[in-house]
């Protein structure tokens, strides 16, 4: 997962090879209420590790579900007839599908609950279910704003006798959230009676209900609704049955960014387009219908019960005029498969993205706007037209709003025909529904070649190279390669083999590094089934490294190892000939030094703090000795590249030699400042 503070995504080419997608979060979270509120064990199968599940699994322990998350499957043993742990506050995040279904379930049982989220969560509507409850006899209180979140459910002295026999009634029109809740929480009190439930306005995301109705099957619960789906009836003597085992469908929603992904990109060489696993045409999600949008506007889409393939068709893609009511949350990719379109494409009965993890119509247009698109925003519908030419797109940095959906959109127009990066920020709002989006992402996509960025941060020992160097890689995302852990390697394998490091052995050296078995696993190295990280930091294994590396074959040998780094999003190198001779085309080198008294004491300081006894004029004179025969070898000798950036960090501190660092590659973004 990318947790940095923006995310830039270089201009994308092609697409191809297959993508698992996580686990369903409207099936996750109803499958873990419906385990909790069952008799006995569910094993649940794929279940999404998300933030949203996250709070719904914390919230489940602590109403006294016993939990267990081993590898192969989360296990909940429910609550029965047993009454909840009480009193109990609950934190839900901004999960929608937590605290709507969780409000009516514990509205329905005895104790004293809080419900609370985040600030967004206390702004998204609950009004229309708590009026619902209350119409039941539920004691319940707003902790803040009259028809929001926080919540106050007052059952600490046990359920308030509840008026059952009348229908209850619930507003459809605003979220089907509303009515899932209550769906999932009746069966509770449908004991002696049949319990109705009548929808009043026209129910909106229907698909949405018949996950409900699907999974509710499952654990035993049988709903009967009238062809409106106006009037829900509930048999008395309902009673949740633990199916024993759910598998978890992949989310159909998620599938949307990878279904518009074929359709926009080319296919990459070798491969047929997108393949996505986990979701296809047996869906039980309304989302699968995305499939037809896309194909609508030209995708060629092809399908099994469990997998879709999905290749560029129609090219542009085909405008198209759509009522999106029942693909909801999906249809936010169809905002940005517009911006590929050949005209206006209209999004109609949307008002529900108003209300969703942030006003989504007007993300979408003000975020849209700032790559040059042009559009129109209503109430409940927005026209989308493309920027009208190539050089009318715009370099955009996208805010994100906490809204996964909105990062996960426009990464797609990184295949801008205009060549531009684009800019996400936040990224780490995707954890809602797909951690591993981005990661997922650069697996299947190429970028114009040449095109992955590459900071290079070459210079003398010990003037912080590598720290720094690592520091800039984690804060913009980006993979990192200590190239001197090559040559570092390279002579302790060769010292292994009895090799001793001189121009006679070169060829059988250069062999040795041209297969090196090196691996590289959480800041571990590994040499075939050894690991090195520790023998090659010595100062030893230090200049036998500068030894090797001035052998032009070892050099050689190494080189296509160092370009295998550069992969999306981006790569920060450092070493001594990052910038002058491996990757010359790089658009940020920096040649970090720091005079030799600092560097000495940096590396004493350095070694005595991993309990390693040093002398600093000993250390000095061998780093100037390493220097020097780093600086005046034949092949690639340590200097700074005639575009590169000086930078002398004797007076900075870490953070300040990153700063600089950040700000020069900022200053070289299209974004601005
Ligand atoms: N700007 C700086 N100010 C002070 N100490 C630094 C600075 N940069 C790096 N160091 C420290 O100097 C030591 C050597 O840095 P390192 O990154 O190993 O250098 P290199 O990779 O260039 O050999 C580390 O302990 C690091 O924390
Ligand atoms: N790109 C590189 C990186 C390192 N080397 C050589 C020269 C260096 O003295 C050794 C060890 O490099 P390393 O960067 O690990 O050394 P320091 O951490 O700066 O002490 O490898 C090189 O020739 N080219």
């Amino acid at each position: 997962m990318f947790t940095t503070e923006y995310l830039d995504l270089p201009p994308l080419t092609s697409a191809g090879g297959s993508v698992q997608l996580p686990g369903s979060k409207s099936i996750s979270n109803r499958v873990l209420l419906l385990s909790a509120l069952s008799e006995g064990t569910t094993e649940v199968r794929d279940l999404l590790a998300s933030d949203d599940t996250r709070v719904m699994l914390d919230a489940l322990r602590q109403i006294g579900c016993e939990v267990r998350e081993d590898a192969d499957a989360v296990r909940i043993t429910g609550l029965g007839a047993k009454a909840p742990n009480s009193p109990a506050r609950l934190f839900l995040g901004n999960a929608g599908t937590a605290m709507r279904p969780l409000t009516a379930a514990l509205a329905l049982l005895s104790g004293d609950f809080e419900l609370s989220g985040v600030a967004r969560m206390h702004e998204r509507p609950i009004g229309d279910l708590i009026d619902a409850l209350r119409q039941l006899g539920c004691k319940i209180d707003y902790l803040g704003n009259e028809g929001f979140p926080p919540l106050h459910i007052r059952h600490g002295d046990g359920l308030p006798s509840l008026a059952l026999s009348a229908p209850i009634r619930v507003r459809g029109d605003v979220s089907s959230q509303f009515l899932t809740a209550l769906l999932m929480a009746l069966p509770l009190v449908a004991k002696s009676q049949d319990i109705v439930i009548d929808v009043v306005g026209e129910l909106i995301s229907r698909p949405y209900i018949h996950i409900t109705l699907e999974l509710l099957a499952r654990f035993g619960i049988v709903v009967q609704r009238d062809d409106n789906w106006q009037r829900f009836t509930i048999a008395a003597g309902s009673r949740y049955v633990s199916p024993g085992v759910v598998h978890v469908e992949a989310d159909a929603s998620s599938a949307s960014y990878f279904i518009a992904l074929g359709a926009i990109a080319p296919a990459s060489d070798g491969h047929e387009g997108i393949r996505v696993l986990g979701v296809g045409q047996d869906s039980i999600q309304g989302d699968i219908r995305f499939v037809e949008a896309a194909r609508a506007m030209g995708a060629e889409i092809s399908s099994g019960p469990n997998w879709l393939q999905i290749r560029r068709g129609a090219w542009p893609l085909k405008a198209i005029d759509m009522d999106c009511n029942h693909i909801p949350d999906a249809a936010m990719t169809l905002a940005v498969m517009a911006l590929y379109a050949d005209g206006t494409t209209t999004l109609r009965n949307i008002a529900s993205w108003r209300v969703k993890e942030t006003d989504r119509i007007a993300a979408m247009a003000t975020e849209g706007r700032k790559l040059g698109a042009l559009i129109e925003e209503g109430p409940d519908y927005l026209k989308i037209t493309p920027p009208p030419s190539p050089a009318d797109w715009k370099a955009a940095s996208i805010h994100t709003y906490d809204d996964h959906r909105v990062a996960m959109c426009f990464s797609l127009a990184a295949f801008n025909p205009a060549g531009l990066p684009v800019r996400i920020e936040d990224p780490r709002c995707v954890a809602k529904t797909f951690p591993d989006y981005f990661e997922a992402l650069f697996g299947v996509t190429t970028a114009r070649a040449g095109q992955i960025p590459v900071i290079c941060i070459d210079g003398p020992t010990a003037s912080g190279k590598g720290t720094v160097a690592a520091e800039v890689a984690r804060r913009l995302g980006y993979r990192f390669l200590d190239s001197g852990a090559m040559y570092r390697i390279t002579a302790y394998a060769a010292t292994q083999a009895g090799l001793i490091i001189d121009a006679t052995h070169e060829a059988r050296i250069a062999e040795l590094a041209r297969a090196l078995p090196v691996h590289f696993d959480e800041g571990k190295i590994w040499l075939h089934k050894q690991e090195v990280t520790n023998a090659i930091r010595t100062e030893e294994a230090g200049m036998n490294a500068s030894k090797v590396s001035a052998l032009p074959l070892v050099r050689l040998a190494l080189v296509d190892l160092q370009h295998s780094f550069q992969r999306l999003p981006g790569l920060v190198a450092d070493g001594r000939d990052m910038g002058t001779v491996i990757f010359p085309n790089a658009p940020l080198k920096v040649f970090l030094t720091a005079s030799a008294e600092c560097r000495a004491e940096r590396r004493y300081k350095q070694l005595i703090s991993k309990g390693i006894s040093a002398n600093i004029s000993d250390l000095r004179a061998d780093l100037e000795a390493r220097d020097a025969r780093d600086a005046n070898r034949s092949v690639a000798p340590m200097k700074p590249a005639q575009d590169a950036l000086v930078l002398d960090n004797s007076r900075l501190s870490v953070d300040e030699a990153v700063d600089q660092v950040i700000g020069w590659w900022r200053a070289r973004q299209p974004f601005g400042a």
